[in-house]
C-alpha cells in the first residue's frame, strides 16, 4: 500500500460503482460469475466492518436478452421497459449473491430530481443513512423506468459521485471495463496509462472518448465524476472490476484522483453539481465583475434581462449580457417580479415598494461560480 492510497484502504464508508460492461454479457444477460466475483470482494470489505454503498449500472443491459433485443435500444420507451425487466433481475441476483455471506441488500432507485431538489435530496440521504445504520448494503441505480429525457442523469458515474457526497463517503471506486484512465481511447494505438491525477492541469491534452458496447458515458462522465468527488474532498480510484480487491486494499492499480483539501459546504456542492438552472439572469459588466471577481451578492441594479419561468428559491443561471453562464444561484424572487426590479437600486426599491424589496436577487452565500458548476447535461443515449 502506498502513500495516499491508504485513504482507500482505511475508508470506513466507501461508494463503489460498477458499469454495465462489468456486470452483463454481450448477449444482454446478467453475468452471474462476474457479479459473484465482485460480490466476493464487496462482502469481504463489509464483513471486515466497513460500510459500502454500491452503485450498480446494468439494468438496461440486463433487460436486453429477456426482451429479445440484441443492442441497446435508442428510444426511451424501450430503454425504460428494458430497465424495468433488468433491474429486477439484477437485484434478485445481488440479493442471493450477498446472502452467501449472510448480508442483506436494499434497493435505492434515484432520479435526477432526488439530487436536485433539496427536500428530495435530504430524503434520499436519510434513507441511505438508515439502511447503513441497519447494517444493510444499499444498491443504488438511477430509476430508469420513470426517468425521462428531460430530466435524467443517463450515466451512473456522476450519480455515484453525488451519492459519495450525500453519504459523506471517505472514498469512491469507479469500476469499468478499462483498467485505468489513458491519455487517449485505449482501443486506439499510442494511448498511455495515467497512474494519478493531482489537479485539473494533469488532465490537459487527454482525449476522453465515448463508451464501450453497453456503457453510456465513456471516460467523459468518469472524469467528471472524479472532479465532483475530489472537489468534495473524496479521493477516487478508477480501474476495472477485476482489480476491485486490489483497489479497495489501497494497492497502486488504476488511476488515483487525489482529493481536494477544501470540503465545500453541502449547500454549494449541491448547487454546483446537482441542480439545473430553471432560468437565466443577464447581467451588465459591472454586475458580472461584482459577482465573479469581488464575490458580491447579485443586486437588481445590475440585471438587464430575465429568461425562463422560475419561482423564488429555484436555481438559476447567472449570465453575461451575451448569455455566457458565469455562475448559478438560488434566486430570491419569482421570474415575473424581476422586470419591475431590474436596474433599480435596493434603496429605491425599499422606498417605493416596501422594505421586503431591499433583499438581493441572489445572496452571495447562495452563489457558485462557473468553474464549480457542472451542468446536468441531458443524455438520451
Ligand atoms: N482516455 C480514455 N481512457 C480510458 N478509457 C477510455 C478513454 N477514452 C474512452 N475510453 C473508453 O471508455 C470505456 C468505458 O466507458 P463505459 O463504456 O461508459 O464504461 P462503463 O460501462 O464501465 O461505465 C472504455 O471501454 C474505453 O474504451
Ligand atoms: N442506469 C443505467 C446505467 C447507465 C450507466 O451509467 O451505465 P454505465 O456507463 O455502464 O455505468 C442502467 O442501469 O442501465
Amino acid at each position: 500500500m502506498t502513500g495516499e492510497r491508504t485513504a482507500v484502504a482505511k475508508a470506513h464508508r466507501i461508494v463503489v460503482k460498477a458499469g454495465s460492461s462489468s456486470l452483463t454479457t454481450p448477449t444482454g444477460t446478467i453475468d452471474a460469475d462476474r457479479i459473484d466475483a465482485l460480490v466476493d470482494v464487496l462482502a469481504a470489505r463489509r464483513t471486515a466492518g466497513h460500510e459500502i454503498v454500491f452503485v450498480s449500472s446494468g439494468a438496461i443491459a440486463a433487460g436486453l436478452g429477456p426482451l429479445g433485443l440484441t443492442a441497446r435500444p435508442r428510444d426511451l420507451a424501450t430503454q425504460q421497459a428494458a430497465a424495468g425487466v433488468g433491474q429486477g433481475l439484477l437485484i434478485a441476483r445481488y440479493t442471493s449473491s450477498f446472502a452467501r455471506y449472510g448480508l442483506r441488500v436494499g434497493q435505492v432507485l434515484l432520479t435526477a430530481d432526488d439530487m436536485m431538489r433539496r427536500a428530495h435530496h435530504r430524503n434520499a440521504q436519510r434513507a441511505l443513512n438508515q439502511l447503513l445504520a441497519l447494517g444493510i448494503l444499499p444498491i443504488v441505480n438511477e430509476n430508469d423506468t420513470v426517468a425521462t429525457d428531460e430530466i435524467r442523469f443517463g450515466d451512473n458515474d456522476r450519480l455515484a459521485a453525488l451519492v459519495a457526497h450525500l453519504v459523506r463517503a471517505d472514498a469512491l471506486v469507479l469500476l469499468s471495463d478499462v483498467d485505468a484512465l489513458y491519455t487517449g481511447d485505449p482501443r486506439l494505438p499510442g494511448a498511455a496509462r495515467i497512474t494519478e491525477v493531482r489537479e485539473p492541469a494533469d488532465l490537459a491534452g487527454i482525449r476522453l472518448g465515448g463508451s464501450g458496447r453497453v456503457g453510456t458515458g465513456g471516460m467523459v462522465t468518469k472524469v467528471e465524476a472524479a472532479r465532483i468527488a475530489t472537489g468534495a474532498g473524496v479521493p477516487v480510484v478508477l480501474t476495472n472490476a477485476a482489480s476491485a480487491a486490489a483497489a479497495l486494499a489501497g494497492e497502486p492499480v488504476g488511476t488515483y484522483f487525489h482529493a481536494g483539501t477544501h470540503r465545500p459546504s453541502t449547500r454549494h456542492l449541491w448547487l454546483a453539481h446537482a441542480t439545473t438552472g430553471q432560468g437565466r439572469l443577464l447581467l451588465d459588466p459591472g454586475a458580472v465583475d461584482a459577482v465573479v471577481r469581488r464575490r458580491k451578492s447579485l443586486l437588481p441594479a445590475g440585471i438587464i434581462g430575465v429568461e425562463g419561468e422560475f419561482v423564488a428559491g429555484d436555481p438559476v443561471d447567472v449570465c453575461t449580457a451575451g448569455g455566457g453562464v458565469v455562475a448559478r444561484g438560488l434566486v430570491n424572487y419569482d421570474a415575473g417580479e424581476i422586470p419591475e426590479l431590474m436596474g433599480r437600486s435596493t434603496r429605491w426599491l425599499a422606498r417605493e415598494l416596501g422594505p421586503e424589496y431591499e433583499r438581493e436577487i441572489i445572496h452571495r452565500d447562495d452563489l457558485v461560480l462557473l468553474d464549480q458548476v457542472d451542468t446536468l447535461v441531458r443524455r438520451s443515449s
